[in-house]
């Protein structure tokens, strides 16, 4: 389905991926995970045409995606859409406009200018947005909605396109403990119900093993681990992170159990979202 093979990507002297070759044959819901700097999110660009490979290549289902330009890059675009951090709404404009931004690929400038949207679009939206539980706030300002609403509407925006695959950028690391549940098991069913494949990259073991199938490494640009979430031990984190005998998974934990049990003011922060 989809193959990565050899990807580089250099920014200068910097190497920021390294020779990444990975093989999804089957819809599946992947983690990445590394520390800061390892090559996650340009790895994730490059699979969106967001950034151009240095070397190698990568192919969707034989189709040749390292070298496509214009419309059939916007096209791959839209089978292979996008969520960030920072969710990347229009703050101003209401929750619904956002959503049917998703469709801006497919639609004409002066249709895009304009705002114009089909009837049906528009009544597909609402039934994306309820889909995800945060249907009555269609109406509000995405800036009025908290973090973990705005990244569901980020998600419903990205399903407008009818992607293939969503890759996902840290969905949830500007989320507290709740609200990066409810995130993630919405990309779960999403996964799931739909038989899209997620790419995510994380930055919390637990994360990654919960929700993911499938669990990839990396460190200093290269991919160091590619296996089942089971297979990912403490040693083998200790690897990926590069870190000494002091390494401690808490210290890398969004679950709230964990939380609770080794820092009590977390525990409040996730009470105050409740
Ligand atoms: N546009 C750029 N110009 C120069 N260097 C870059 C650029 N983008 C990324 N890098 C470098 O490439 C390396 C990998 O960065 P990348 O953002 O992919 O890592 P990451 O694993 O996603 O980290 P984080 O979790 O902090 O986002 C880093 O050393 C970074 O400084």
């Amino acid at each position: 389905m989809l193959r990565i093979s050899n990807l580089s990507k250099h920014f200068g002297d910097k190497t920021a991926v390294d020779s990444a070759t990975l093989d999804i044959d089957k819809p599946c819901m992947i983690g990445i995970i590394g520390r800061s700097g390892a090559g996650k999110s340009t790895l994730l660009r490059m699979l969106n045409c967001l950034s151009d490979a240095s070397t190698g290549t990568i192919s969707f289902e034989g189709r040749d995606i390292t070298s496509l330009t214009g419309k059939a890059k916007r096209a791959w675009q839209s089978e292979c859409a996008m969520i960030f951090q920072q969710f990347n709404l229009v703050p101003r404009m209401d929750v619904v406009s956002n959503v049917l931004h998703g469709t801006l690929n497919q639609r004409s400038t002066l249709a895009a200018m304009f705002n114009l949207y089909p009837t049906t679009d528009i009544h597909r939206a609402i039934d994306i947005l309820d889909r995800l539980g945060i249907a009555e706030h269609a109406p509000k300002r995405a800036e009025a909605l908290s973090g973990g609403q705005q990244q569901r509407v980020a998600i419903a925006r990205a399903l407008m396109q009818d992607p293939r695959i969503i890759l996902a950028d840290e969905p949830i690391a500007s989320l507290d403990p709740m609200n990066a549940q409810t995130v993630m098991e919405a990309l779960r069913r999403i996964h799931e119900e739909d038989g899209r494949t997620i790419i995510a990259n994380l930055h919390t073991l637990d994360t990654a093993r919960r929700y993911c199938d499938r669990v990839v490494g990396m460190r200093d640009g290269r991919i160091v681990f590619d296996g089942l979430p089971e297979q990912l031990t403490t040693s083998v984190a200790r690897e990926i992170y590069g870190a000494g005998a002091d390494f401690s998974e808490a210290a890398t934990s969004t679950s709230i159990e964990t939380l609770e049990q080794g820092n009590a003011v977390v525990r409040m922060t996730a009470e105050t979202a409740l």
